[in-house]
């Protein structure tokens, strides 16, 4: 068997045409969606995002502003900014790109953002709302992985059983949370874990979120699963990978993402999705 692509490229440049054509409504009503992005720091992939997010807005009509600061900007600087951002009414999304340099407490920053604003999703009311079932901003990644089974017919995972490699507050935990939402049968999976084969060899789904090359081989795979990769990992050559073994795991899975192209796309595109939800709920 060799597993079909997922191409987050594809999928990403049809939901951009939808948030397009519906940017352009609003617009027209005098209220064009405006997002804020803030840089602290001269991280040189977090200026590659920042870029991405700020041109991506460009594509489907949006405003945008692009603050880059110094790493020495103080917290309490940030926290006014933040702050000064929340009252502006041109603004519907706030998001301060991730990492801070080590100084600034990125809870307090985060939990500074109006949850309205919040298109991010990692406000605790955000994560809450999630929990719950509530309406709130979803985080964009894990978002991005749901939609991304949505385009292979996968929207209702009812009888399904789908496992999560990591933890984080930003991708494993809300991932688990949306899985559960879709009636999957859901286990968490991380360092602490005492046979995560034992686990992934009887996922139908298998979400991949650690951060190192490898954790997810052939081997560990029930033929047929789907594999979302969500790992951004730099390999011996310097190229760039993901946490699964591709390769290996191509010849077993149903289904596969790949990096780049794959999960990396889908962020971006479901932080428009969100601003622009942002900024049609400011209109109720
Ligand atoms: N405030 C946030 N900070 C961070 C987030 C986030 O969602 N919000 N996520 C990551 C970084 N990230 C977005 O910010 C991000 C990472 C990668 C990609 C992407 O499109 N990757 C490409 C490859 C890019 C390359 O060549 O280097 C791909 O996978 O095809 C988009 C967004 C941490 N910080």
């Amino acid at each position: 068997m060799t597993a079909q692509l997922i191409d987050g490229n594809a999928l990403s440049q049809q939901l951009r045409g939808e948030v397009a054509r519906r940017a352009a409504d609003l617009t027209a009503k005098g209220r064009q969606p405006g997002l804020a992005v803030i840089l602290v720091g001269e991280n040189p992939a977090s200026q590659v995002y920042v870029r991405n997010k700020v041109k991506s807005c460009g594509d489907v009509g949006f405003h945008s502003v692009l603050e880059k600061y110094d790493a020495s900007l103080t917290e309490a600087e940030l926290l006014a900014r933040i702050e000064a951002l929340n009252q502006d009414p041109s603004i519907h999304g706030i998001l301060v790109q991730l990492p801070l340099p080590a100084h600034i407490d990125d809870h307090k920053v985060i939990e500074a953002i109006s949850p309205a604003k919040d298109v991010d999703g990692f406000h605790v009311a955000s994560a809450g709302a999630l929990m719950v079932g509530e309406v709130g901003f979803k985080a964009c990644t894990p978002y991005g992985c749901m939609k991304m089974l949505e385009s292979i017919g996968m929207a209702d995972l009812r009888g399904k059983h789908a496992v999560v490699i990591g933890r984080s507050n930003i991708v494993g935990k809300p991932m688990a949370m949306m899985l559960l939402a879709a009636n999957a049968t859901v286990t968490v999976c991380h360092s602490g874990t005492a046979d995560l084969a034992h686990h992934t060899r009887q996922a139908d789904v298998i979400v991949a979120a650690v951060g190192k090359r490898n954790v997810l081989t052939a081997d560990m795979v029930k033929p047929g699963a789907v594999v979302i990769d969500v790992g951004m990992n730099r390999n011996d050559e310097g190229k760039l990978c993901g946490d699964v073994d591709f390769a290996g795991i191509r010849d077993v899975a149903g289904w596969i993402t790949p990096v780049p192209g794959g999960v990396g796309p889908m962020t971006i595109t479901m932080l428009l999705v969100n601003t622009l939800e942002a900024a049609e709920r400011a209109g109720l």
